[in-house]
This record gives structure tokens, sequence and C-alpha cells, in this order.
């Protein structure tokens, strides 16, 4: 069999992206599903999505990560995929589909900015290892000293709180490295260390929105702008008295790649 994929990347974060509405695609092969997403023996990504059609939605993202398991919400890889129903004229510029947290809402700008509607958000925990929150995915969210964000083991230290005592019965988490801004116009500088790719990607949707919330109890106002290492970002709000968020939205570009086949 061949795979005919799409390859498509939101502010570096990347994504094999397949048009299953055939329903063909094998989901339950982990292995081939890393292969896809090995760098080296594959097509290369952090994670892979599939299209699929579904009664009473525009369509369905179901997210793997590159260990080749099915993910929880990945932000990045929603406006991708909203890019990529676009493309194949599934809808045309905005979106109602589903995704493993739940119901999303998206549209598409002039410039061809995808502004996706994040999950509710009930509130953010204090743990030891950080601010602690669930938007579609868990996060860890961790302020850092003014100029220490460049050089921080993002790696090293992302690995121990995955890792660790209090993550480890829970399925683990995401971890975020945040530098506040110098200045009220200058963006939140944000590094991530992604469960289910187990390394430091370039950005991640979910990890810069529990960014942009942790950091409105800060006293940041809605919209947040947000710098990953792969470019910038945007997360609007409603904040509300009992700690809670709704009409969060991200806000960033979804970037066709190039296309492509595979023997599988
Ligand atoms: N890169 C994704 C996050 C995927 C979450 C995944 N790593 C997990 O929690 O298993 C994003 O843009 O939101």
């Amino acid at each position: 069999m061949t795979l005919h994929f799409h390859k498509y990347q939101g502010t570096a974060n990347d994504f094999v992206m397949v048009d299953d509405r055939a329903r063909t695609f094998p989901a339950d092969d982990h292995a081939l599903v890393r292969r896809l997403c090995d760098r080296r023996r594959g097509i290369g990504a952090d994670g892979l999505i599939l299209l699929r059609i579904l009664p009473g939605y525009d369509f369905e993202m179901v997210y793997f990560n590159a260990d080749g398991h099915l993910g929880s919400m990945c932000g990045n890889g929603g406006r991708c995929t909203v890019a990529f129903a676009r493309q194949l004229g599934v809808i045309t510029d905005k979106a109602h589909f589903l995704a493993a947290d739940g119901p999303h809402e998206a549209s598409v700008d002039a410039d061809g900015r995808v502004h996706l509607r994040m999950m509710d958000v009930a509130g953010q925990q204090e743990l030891p290892d950080g601010i602690f929150l669930n938007t579609g995915s868990p996060h860890i969210v961790r302020f850092l000293a003014a100029s220490t964000l460049a050089e921080y083991d993002v790696y090293g230290e992302g690995r121990a709180v995955r890792y660790g005592d209090t993550f480890r019965e829970r399925g683990g988490t995401n971890v975020n490295f945040v530098e506040a801004p110098q200045a009220a116009d200058q963006p939140w500088q944000v590094r991530t260390y992604e469960r289910g790719v187990e390394d430091e990607t370039f950005s991640c949707g979910t990890g810069v929105t529990a960014v942009a919330l942790a950091a409105a109890r800060r006293g940041a106002a809605s919209p947040v702008p947000l710098r990953t290492l792969g470019g910038d970002l945007s997360v609007a709000f409603q904040r509300h008295a009992d700690g809670s968020f709704t009409d969060v939205y991200l806000s960033g570009p979804a970037e066709h790649v190039f296309a492509g086949s595979i023997a599988l």
C-alpha cells in the first residue's frame, strides 16, 4: 500500500497530515506511525494527524504523538488540520470539528492565519513543579528569572518533571519554561518539553495557551503575545472571577510544506 501524505507546520511544530476520509489508514499500528514520524527512517514530524469524516462536524482530527500513540489535544496541529481541511475543500474559511478533548471552532483569516477556539479551562493548580493547567493537554508552566531561558536545560529539566513522582501516576505532562517580557509590548518567551515527542519541540500550541492563562494571573491582558523557537503566537481569552477562562483562542500560522507518498 502507498500512503499519500501532506506535511504541515505551525510555528515549526510539524505534522504528517493524512486524508483518511476513506478510513484506510492502519491507526492501530503504533510502530508505523512512529516510523513515519522518525526524522531519519521516515518522513519526520512531531506528530501525525488523520482527517476523518464525522457526522455532525466538518471533520474529526485524530492526533498521534511522534511516539506512535494517540495523543490528547494538539493546538498547532489543530490549526494545521483546519488549513488542510481548507486545502481539501472540506471547509471554506470556518470549521467546526471534533478533537480528543471535544468540539472546536476555527476560522482562517485573509492572511491564512488560523484562529482556533480551545476548550474552556476551569482553573490552575500551584504544584511544587510549577503551575499546572489542562488546556486539552496537561501542562506545567514554570516562570524563570530574566535572561535565563536561552541557556536553560529544557530537555533535562523537562524530563525531570515529566518523569518525576507527581506525574508518573498521572500519565506525564508537557513542561513549559517561560520568561516574562521586559516591556509591555514584548512577547512572553516560551520553550517546551513535549510528552510523546520526549524532547523539546520548536513550539507547542496547548503549551503557549497554558502559559498565556498562567500569565493572566500575573497581570497579562488578553490577547497575550507569545514567542516560541519556531515563531509567534497569540492567545485571547475571557477571564472570570472564579479563576476560570472561556472563549480561549489560539491564533497563528499554519503552512503546507510539501506533499508526498511513501510505501507502507
Ligand atoms: N504540540 C502540541 C501538543 C501536543 C500534546 C502532546 N505532546 C501530549 O500532551 O501528549 C500542541 O501544539 O499543542
